[in-house]
């Protein structure tokens, strides 16, 4: 283990490079390792730390839809290809994942974790290349004529990598000076029933039915939107979105609604009428990624009136009622490109988040499609996995595209974000017995792995299709929540043991393999 070259040990040091200086204080702490410091000057990219890695090994892609699974290191192709419409999605740094395995913010291994504890300036994240791990922090091209604090890194040892892990996220967690809302959500969400296929007919229909089942939020998801950017302009069919929340808050919910608040399409009055407000690259606006049939650019968040923009935008929601905010495509606003005032990616994307939660008050933000450790103390939720499908998605490559089964993976393995980052959301469960491919069981397996895991419980089924056996699901999944979950094996590839203590029906024990889709829950004491 070499820091800069030389042995990790106790002590302050200091290094002056060509383009930078760089001081800092390693100390040990229980279980390990805390290297805290300062740096100043143009540090670009910065080899930090470098170390032999094993074979298998846990990584982690850095925003919401991208994998953490356990790899082993012999059998990854290399090179390998990015969709081209999903670049930033795949990595920050497209070029580097290209040629070799790339782990942002931490990896796990056999006894050991490396892990990052903030991303406040720069992006921090792990190579590995035959068996030699390397951490960066990348600082883009930002100058910095004083001292910044550096990335805090841990160094953590042990024999239990669940332990080790969870480990990880209570330092996080205090590292951010992390608040974690008490009250979770039970609620309904429109996306994956109806895609951009909704219509107000549909919405009123599930706010009548929804008076049937315990939902506190009520989710307008995608569709409603006559483009991305126009977010105050609705489709033609919909009424005004001051009236879809009044209707949703007198049946006694809390509206929620979609937004997209860091990119706009090409189509938008904002790329038109605005488009100095975009980020550039060689003088032109950059593709963030491509949906929708269209190109979507990303928001410049370090200019003032894009924040005034994107303040008004969301008190003018608050103001409407709604009291939920899905906030997605949340990467588009951390791309690399030229900013207008020299900050980093990543320093301009979290203030974007701080204007959004001064202007949403205490209302519930739930990220999605976002940076995970930057987003860290800023949101109340977050997705922690690709999209999930009314189908399994064996044969869809596990590398963030939608599929039921690698949501649900992900949900597991970043269970430890849970309750000390944010709130998890698993994405949604689909209980419908019609209009899905999902089986039964498949159906019972993600559900009651959500419930055990105490996530965010979201449904998302138009509400007409739940027979009494798909109600009895979701009945089930919400006595299995509030307990204080843990995945006792990690690691593992053939199942994951989880238990949970002080559920709403006694301690429980799930036993759940994704790849035989097999399940058995056991409830040790009943209540
Ligand atoms: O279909 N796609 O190509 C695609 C690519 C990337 C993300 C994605 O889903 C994201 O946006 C939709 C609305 O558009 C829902 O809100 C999902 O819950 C959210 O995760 C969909």
């Amino acid at each position: 283990m070499e820091m800069f070259s030389s042995r990790i040990r106790e002590g302050n040091f200091v290094l002056n490079e060509k383009n930078y200086s760089i001081k800092w204080t390693t100390k040990q702490i229980e279980n390990g390792w805390k290297i805290t410091g300062f740096i100043k000057g143009k540090p670009g990219r910065i080899e930090f730390f470098k170390t032999y890695s094993s074979k298998k090994i846990l990584i982690n892609n850095w925003q919401s839809w991208g994998p953490c699974k356990v790899i082993n290191t012999d059998h990854l192709k290399l090179p390998r290809q990015i969709d081209d419409n999903w670049q930033y999605t795949t990595s920050l740094f497209p070029d580097i994942f290209e040629k070799q395995i790339q782990s942002d913010y931490f990896i796990l291994e056999e006894n050991k974790l490396y892990g990052f504890l903030s991303s406040r300036i720069a992006h921090p994240f792990f190579t590995v290349q035959k068996n030699a791990m390397t951490a960066y922090i990348d600082y883009f091209d930002a100058v910095f004529d004083e001292y910044v604090p550096l990335e805090t890194f841990v160094i953590l040892e042990g024999a239990d990598e669940s332990f080790l892990l969870e480990k990880y996220g209570e330092l996080i967690a205090k590292e951010n000076n992390v608040s974690i809302r008490k009250q979770s959500i039970i609620g309904w969400c429109s996306w994956y029933q109806y895609f951009l296929n909704l219509t107000w007919q549909e919405i009123l229909k599930n706010i009548n039915l929804a008076s049937n089942y315990p939902f506190e939020v009520f989710q307008i998801d995608d569709g409603y939107e006559k483009d991305i950017g126009d977010w105050l302009i609705v489709k033609d069919g919909f009424p005004q979105l001051y009236q879809m929340a009044e209707t949703i808050a007198k049946s006694g919910m809390k509206p929620g609604i979609w937004i997209a608040p860091f990119c706009v399409s090409e189509s938008s009055s904002i790329s038109q009428n605005h488009p100095d407000w975009l980020v550039k690259e060689e003088e032109r606006p950059k593709v963030a990624f491509r949906n929708w049939d269209h190109q979507i650019f990303s928001l410049d968040l370090s200019k003032s009136e894009v924040k005034k923009w994107l303040y008004e935008l969301f008190s003018t929601l608050r103001k409407m009622g709604y009291l939920y905010f899905k906030i997605d495509f949340l990467f588009s606003g951390a791309i690399p490109g030229k900013r207008h005032n020299g900050s980093t990616p990543i320093q301009v994307f979290r203030e974007g988040l701080e204007v959004i939660r001064k202007a949403v008050k205490d209302a519930f933000i739930l990220g999605c499609g976002s940076p995970l450790l930057p987003a860290v103390g800023f949101v109340d939720g977050m997705r922690v996995g690709p999209d999930t499908t009314p189908f399994w998605g064996e044969n869809v490559p596990d590398e963030g595209a939608p599929a039921a089964k690698w949501s649900l993976r992900n949900a597991i393995t970043r269970h430890f974000m849970h309750r000390k980052l944010w709130l998890n959301d698993p994405d949604c469960l689909l209980l419908r017995s019609e209009q899905t491919s999902l089986t039964l069981n498949e159906r019972e397996l993600y559900a009651y792995t959500c419930g055990v895991l105490d996530n965010i419980i979201v449904v998302s089924d138009d509400l007409s299709l739940i027979d009494d056996q798909s109600k009895e699901i979701l009945n089930k999944t919400l006595r299995l929540i509030s307990g204080s979950a843990f995945v006792k094996n990690i690691m593992s590839t053939d199942g994951y043991e989880i238990i949970s203590r002080g559920t709403k029906s006694g301690d429980v024990k799930l036993f759940v393999d994704l790849e035989k889709r097999i399940f058995s829950l056991e409830i040790k004491t009943e209540r």
